[in-house]
């Protein structure tokens, strides 16, 4: 399936943030968003999503035109930059509700096996990330966004996430953004970069140092 969000035009308070942005995602493959802070990475996921509203957009589906809500359909889920489990629930509860094998999650991550029967509120930050973006990449959907997934794990934890990324992209498309920039781009088979309030495709480390993303 490819997914593709075009024409993009969003205003906060008359501020343009995007004009005529444009992504696509396909099955199969993981499309990685760079772009400075504040260039609209967010938005175009909340937007894809459909919790965002913006001025204008057209969202197609194998070239087909979507109108509603995506995230209404049940086929897209979106690991927010904010924490999405409720803090009195356990880990096992967790992993119960999102119907995800906990064991096959310890087979990768065994570490994370002594907080079975902890709380949310009483596991680390990023002890709550690996949760949540495993709990997302794994459910039955066609399409995961992953808004930050690293910004808080070890690179152990990366490198982990990386193979789990690159086995579940082989039934769903999955569109991650990150400033973690070599992880992207280790993870990612297309990018984007968000600059002057719209995308181009970049092939290249190279081409993120000239637009001025990367130092020299
Ligand atoms: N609800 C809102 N109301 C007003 N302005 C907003 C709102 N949400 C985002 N913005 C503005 O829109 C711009 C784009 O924000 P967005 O979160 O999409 O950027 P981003 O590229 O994801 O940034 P970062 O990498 O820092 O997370 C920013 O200037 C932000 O201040």
């Amino acid at each position: 399936m490819i997914f593709e969000i075009d024409n993009v035009e969003l205003n906060f308070d008359n501020k343009p943030i995007l004009k005529a942005a444009y992504i696509k995602a396909e099955t199969g493959k993981v499309t990685g968003l760079l772009g400075r802070n504040g260039s609209g990475k967010s938005s175009i996921l909340k937007i894809l999503f459909g919790t965002l509203k913006p001025k204008h957009k057209l969202f197609r589906v194998d070239n087909k035109p979507v109108l509603k809500a995506f995230y209404k359909t049940g086929k897209i889920t979106m690991l927010p930059q904010f924490p999405l489990l409720p803090p009195g629930i356990t880990t096992k509860k967790a992993f119960y509700m999102y119907k995800v094998d906990f064991g096959e999650f310890c087979d990768v991550f065994s570490e994370m096996y002594a907080t079975k029967n902890q709380k949310t509120k009483e596991l680390s930050g990023g002890e709550q990330r690996i949760i949540e973006t495993y709990l997302v990449l794994k459910r039955n959907v066609d399409i995961v966004l992953l808004d930050e997934p690293f910004a808080q794990l070890s690179p152990l934890m990366i490198d982990k996430f990386t193979a789990v990324i690159q086995q579940e992209k082989k039934d769903k498309a999955i569109i991650i953004t990150d400033h973690r920039y070599e992880a992207i781009l280790k993870v990612s088979d297309l990018f984007f970069l968000f600059q002057n309030k719209q995308t181009k495709i970049v092939k290249s480390k190279n081409e993120l140092i000239k637009s001025g993303y990367l130092p020299h």
